[in-house]
């Protein structure tokens, strides 16, 4: 990622960030994601009166990318505004390792920021690979 792309990503993480739909915890976070062809994909927290039924930003742009056809994620930038910098959840953790598990994880808050490797966040991630050593053959999944 070159640091024009970080900036572009961090950028619309904080445009997006705007329409964060979090009513209950007042908590809005944005996601932008960036793909191996370069295109961006962005999210934002959507809560839900059945609070465990809340998507959170990063979750919504993987669905934005995987519903445009990409796969490909090299790396997402995470941003609200915290005194600390807000890093993905474990559920969001695994799901950006299913499609860019060394993707580079920046997150900002305004004042600070710090990049990551998914790696580094969720070390050891279970994968499909698992399934495949479990299954000992190739994981099938529809689509191209
Ligand atoms: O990395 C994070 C952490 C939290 N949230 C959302 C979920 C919920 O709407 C609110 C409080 O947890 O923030 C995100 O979107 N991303
Ligand atoms: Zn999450």
């Amino acid at each position: 990622m070159t640091p024009e792309q970080e900036e572009a990503l961090v950028r619309r993480a904080w445009e997006v960030r705007e329409r964060a739909y979090a009513p209950y915890s007042g908590f809005r976070v944005g996601a932008a994601l960036l793909t191996g062809d370069g295109q961006i994909f962005t999210g934002c927290n959507v809560e839900n009166a059945v609070y465990g039924a809340t998507l959170c930003a990063e979750r919504t742009a993987v669905g934005q990318a995987v519903a445009a056809g990409q796969r490909d994620l090299v790396a997402i930038a995470v941003v609200a505004a915290t005194d600390a910098l807000t890093t993905p959840c474990g559920i969001c953790r695994q799901v950006l390792a299913e499609f860019g598990p060394r993707m580079a994880v920046v997150v900002d808050n305004g004042k600070e920021r710090r990049r990551y490797g998914l790696d580094e966040l969720l070390p050891d991630a279970f994968s499909r690979s698992h399934l495949e050593d479990a299954a000992g053959r190739q994981v099938s999944f529809t689509g191209p």
